[in-house]
């Protein structure tokens, strides 16, 4: 998959090749209509009874009239709703019955909306999209329904009429006895495209357009894999529209988020050693992985199978005296050295074979605030998780002051709104105008003012290094796992972390890497999932990606 843009992106894009004068607005529309109609009928083919895609021959009222194919396409005010009409008209020429709606004033439609409206108007009507629209369209039996109401220009709350009549026709179409399909035009209306938000509607729980299917042009946006939209979306498939893929400005570049796919393991994993001994089990690191007390070690013993499966040569946890037995009777190729304060540990630290350390699961806060400024001033690649972030929740500042640039800090959404209290209250707060502030947008401030990798949890984590770099890796579509929100499942994602640091592995591409991995070990187990099982899942993950992984 390619870069993921945002609105404005998308817009200085397509801004440029129309004043590079390869190509007009309206052309782009055309396009964008047509692809939405490709799609559909390469999404179901079912639907395309009437003829084929690229024909648009005038519908023969004799011969197809009983069994016409019905579209309702719901316009918006803007482009969005432009292409709404492309996609009518071309339906129309295929045969379809179409009936389309508009929201807003047609006099103040955009240039090329208007005329593709003026197009429509020629073969075709155009009624009042009120709140008794729902009432009309309940009563018909229809095949399809467009949402071109809102695309990348939305970004303020909905007003009554566009909300209310959304929601109840959202409400109607859902339920398995649905017949018709659903289809957006590149966003849902009720998303934001570069938060994945959902634009509020009078302070209400509501679904906005719920899709089988998102159709989006040149490229898919950042919105699509994040928060909400990624519920809503249904499919994401990315029309090519002749826009090129120019490179961007130098400033543009560094703000792309792109998706993590396979191709971080590929690129660094199976290559991936130390020194010149390949083989050798120092070649592939040592990780040493500090548990908490006794009863406590269990989420540390989880990393630790992560780090040793993920291909660290040597893992070693460290276990305070109390819990030396504990852990002594539960591991096995795994080795175990007693941490019992700041000051063991910075003995232990002496060893520079020790090249990457894990400090958090299950550590208790105390251990971890003791432990953490030891462990960091020796500069080693260090991942922050769960217990040492939460450790520094009243003081962010005295964790920042001592991290350097080989740390990766994983929080999920409650210790990052502790550590990072503002930028939490920026990306928590409802959207009212664009440009939109989004988990993208807030991950990377975060690791700029920690001055170190910050990998955001979730369904949709988002992973930012200090100078801008940042990478979506969404558990969404036909990646989603759900199964992978269980206890001790974020503890694994810290060991393969750290499992990778040890093996040298840059800290932003251990942290994408290791996401990535987690996903995929989730994905093949499948249901039923318990965070033991994730490590037990990685050879089979990593053997079909390469034959030596
Ligand atoms: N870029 C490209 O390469 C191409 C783009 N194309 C298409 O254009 C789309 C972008 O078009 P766009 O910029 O006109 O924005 P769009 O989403 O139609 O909305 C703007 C209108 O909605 C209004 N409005 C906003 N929020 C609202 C709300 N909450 N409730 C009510 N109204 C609201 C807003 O009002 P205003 O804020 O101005 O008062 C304005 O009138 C893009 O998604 C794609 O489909 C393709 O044709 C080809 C190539
Ligand atoms: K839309």
């Amino acid at each position: 998959m390619s870069d993921l843009l945002t609105a404005a992106q998308m817009r200085a894009i397509e801004q440029a090749a129309i004043e590079s004068g390869d190509v007009t607005g309206l052309e782009l529309m055309e396009r964008a209509g047509q692809g939405v109609v490709e799609a559909i009928f390469e999404e179901w083919p079912e639907l395309d009874e009437a003829g084929d895609v690229a024909g648009g021959q005038p519908p023969d009222p004799r011969g197809i009239s009983g069994n016409r194919k019905r579209a309702v396409v719901l316009c918006g005010p803007g482009n969005n709703g432009g292409d709404g009409f492309v996609v009518a008209r071309l339906l129309q020429g295929r045969g379809w019955e179409v009936e389309v709606f508009l929201y807003g004033d047609a006099e103040k439609l955009p240039p090329d909306a208007k005329v593709n409206y003026e197009r429509w108007l020629q073969i075709g009507a155009v009624a009042e999209y009120t709140s008794k629209l729902h009432m009309h369209v309940l009563k018909g039996d229809f095949d399809l329904v467009v949402d071109a109401l809102l695309g990348t220009g939305a970004s303020r709350a909905l007003d009554g009429v566009l909300g209310n009549t959304l929601t109840v026709l959202s409400a109607s179409m859902s339920g398995k006895e649905r017949k018709h399909k659903r289809v957006a035009i590149d966003n849902p209306t009720g998303t934001n495209s570069d938060t994945g938000v959902q634009l509020d509607f009078d302070h209400v729980e509501w679904t906005g357009f719920d899709a089988d299917l998102t159709v989006t042009f040149h490229r898919s946006k950042v919105g699509h894999w994040l928060d909400f939209a990624a519920d809503v979306c249904g499919k994401i498939i990315v029309k090519d529209i002749g826009l090129e893929a120019k490179p961007l400005t130098k400033a543009g570049k560094s703000s792309l988020a792109v998706p993590v796919d396979e191709r971080v393991w590929l690129l660094d994993g199976p290559t991936r050693s130390l020194g010149k001994h390949v083989g050798h089990k120092y070649s592939h690191g040592h990780a040493l992985i500090l548990t908490g007390g006794s009863g406590k070690t269990g989420a540390a013993r989880l990393a630790a199978r992560g780090a040793l499966r993920v291909g660290a040569g040597l893992v070693t946890l460290g276990v305070p005296p109390s819990a030396q037995q504990e852990v002594a009777c539960q591991i096995t190729a795994l080795m175990l050295t007693r941490v019992g304060d700041a000051t063991a540990l910075d003995v232990i630290l002496g060893d520079n074979r020790l090249n990457a350390l894990c400090l958090g699961p299950g550590m208790g806060l105390e251990r971890a605030r003791d432990l953490a400024p030891v462990a960091l001033a020796a500069k080693r690649a260090t991942v922050l998780d769960a217990d040492a972030l939460s450790a520094f929740a009243d003081d962010p500042e005295a964790l920042f002051q001592m991290l350097h640039e080989n740390c990766v800090l994983t929080p999920h959404g409650g210790e990052f709104a502790k550590l990072f209290p503002d930028v939490g209250a920026k990306l928590a707060a409802v959207p009212t105008k664009g440009p939109a502030y989004s988990k993208v947008d807030a991950t990377r401030e975060a690791a700029a003012r920690a001055g170190c990798i910050v990998l955001y949890k979730g369904a949709d984590t988002v992973i930012a290094a200090p100078d801008g770099r940042c990478s979506v890796n969404a558990a969404v579509y036909e990646r989603a796992a759900p199964w992978l929100a269980t206890a001790g499942s974020g503890d694994v994602l810290a060991g393969f972390i750290t499992g990778l640091l040890a093996r040298g592995f840059a800290p932003m591409a251990a942290a994408e890497t290791g996401a990535w991995l987690h996903v995929e070990s989730a994905r093949a187990f499948g249901p039923g999932l318990i965070a033991e099982d994730l490590p037990e899942m990685l050879p089979q993950v990593l053997r079909a990606l390469a034959p030596e992984g």
